[in-house]
């Protein structure tokens, strides 16, 4: 879904009282782009429980029915996919728009890359300014081959599928989760062993997930951080049960306002607690956080556990740059955070937020600017000036990005003066309860 006919809905929020209560904040969105993926590439059916229903992985859901596989929605978060099977995906007759959406875009490219099929992907100016060479370049490698794209390989594009798709090794250039992913889903209708090696772990759902469907694949550590995955080609995946946890990246929100806004103690219940994802947690405590961790249980590989958040003193740290890939889309609400900390916060090996929906670095930059905090690019590094306190009174350009809308409608409920944003209408995209949700802890939104 694009919204660029739609008029923009701007928002304020100002200064709150204690935020208490309970909350459970929507699936996982990476584990809900990768049980609608996977399950289409299965045989049988696969029962999905807490599917996010927010628009960028509705718009995989869509992609995968036009690829053929039969996806039902049967109750509120629960669907129903009948996968084709590897490498069975028909020929789609209309374009894959996949709206906002990096990953959803980028794993399908990998899943299409397999098979002797042509499809055209696209999606919204915001995905049509991000790179996709980076996950063309190893599916050409495989056998696919791009037919006509915008500039240097930019959305909309014509991908063909590999008649014979080959087996490759093939070491990522940068730590990414959609870049490994796209590569093993290709290489699950190639013949042999696929491996990708990163030299920085990313995100491993897509390795737990094909196990869990019965893939054979085996991830062994390579080097300091990484990681080297060798995945056999050619398995039968089997419909599977998912139950998909709560969403880290969108648990970030309410645990950072719960953490500033004076006399908060707010409890968020099944938060995936995946040690690939919780960079920000640990860069929280590290500040003086209060984070209580209660309930670890865990399901298909990936661990939860219910958090307390109470308001607490934060003090400014140095966050390192190997631990980028495990917090890599917090680090806009952190830098929130930060801001509201006594001391520097200095947030090092940044240069990943310039390609996500919007250039993060210079976006956050500019929301912390216009609210009256000092801050500073340094090449791939981010220092925020904390002193204790947000001056506020900003209007907050959004850039067609959800993360940027929810971490400064959350900076504004502890800010001197309210903070508005330009658009909310992209929090649809990753947390379409937001809104009702914070009001319903105590936020103040008008
Ligand atoms: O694989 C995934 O589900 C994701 C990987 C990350 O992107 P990169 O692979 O570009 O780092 C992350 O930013 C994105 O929100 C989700
Ligand atoms: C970067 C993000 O998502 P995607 O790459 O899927 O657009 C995000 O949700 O912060």
């Amino acid at each position: 879904m694009t919204h660029s006919a739609t008029p923009a809905t701007p928002l304020e929020a100002r200064s709150s009282g204690p935020l208490t209560g309970k909350a459970r904040v929507p699936g996982d969105k990476s584990i809900s782009h990768r049980a609608l993926i996977l399950g289409a590439l299965s045989v049988g059916e696969t029962r999905i429980s807490g599917l996010l229903e927010g628009e960028d992985v509705l718009n995989t859901a869509k992609s995968m029915r036009a690829l053929g596989a039969r996806v039902e929605r049967i109750g509120e978060f629960a669907w129903s996919v009948h996968g084709v099977g590897v490498a069975g995906f028909a020929q789609p007759e209309v374009p894959l728009d996949f709206g906002n959406s990096g990953t959803g875009c980028r794993l399908v490219m990998g899943a299409v890359a397999g098979c002797p099929i042509t499809a055209v992907f696209d999606g919204d100016a915001s995905l049509r300014s991000r790179p996709m060479r980076r996950v063309l370049d190893p599916l050409e490698l495989m056998g696919a081959c791009v037919g006509s794209s915008g500039e240097g390989g930019r959305l909309p594009l014509t991908l063909n599928g590999a008649r014979d798709p080959l087996p490759i090794l093939y070491r990522t250039p940068v730590a990414s989760a959609q870049i490994k992913s796209a590569v093993l889903l290709a290489g699950l209708a190639a013949p042999g062993v696929t491996t990708v090696i990163e030299t920085e772990a990313s995100r491993d759902h897509t390795e737990l997930m094909l196990k869990h469907f019965g893939a054979q694949i085996v991830s062994t550590p390579e080097g300091g951080h990484g990681r080297k995955i060798a995945l056999t080609g050619q398995p039968e995946l089997h419909g599977a049960e998912v139950v998909v946890p709560a969403d880290p990246s969108s648990a970030a929100f309410p645990l950072v306002a719960a953490l500033i806004v004076e006399g908060s103690d707010v409890v968020l219940s099944d938060v995936m607690t995946n040690p690939l994802r919780t960079g920000l947690f640990t860069t929280l405590r590290e500040m003086g956080a209060s984070i209580e961790q209660s309930h670890v249980r865990g399901d298909a590989g990936e661990p939860m556990a219910q958090f307390r958040v109470r308001a607490s003193r934060l003090r400014g740290v140095e966050v390192p740059p190997e631990r980028a890939p495990s917090m890599i889309d917090e680090y806009l609400v952190l830098a929130v955070a930060a801001a509201f900390a006594e001391g520097t916060t200095i947030m090092r090996g940044l240069q990943e937020l310039r390609v996500k929906e919007s250039d993060r670095l210079e976006a956050t930059a500019a929301m912390l600017r216009v609210n009256g905090v000092k801050v500073e690019i340094s090449g791939n590094d981010m220092i925020v000036e904390g002193m204790g306190h947000v001056e506020g009174d900003g209007l907050v350009a959004t850039h067609m990005d959800h993360r940027i809308a929810m971490s400064a409608l959350v900076m504004g409920l502890a800010s001197d003066k309210p903070v508005k944003v330009d658009d909310t209408a992209f929090i649809a995209t990753s947390f379409p309860d937001f809104i009702p949700m914070m009001r319903s802890l105590g936020a103040e939104f008008s």
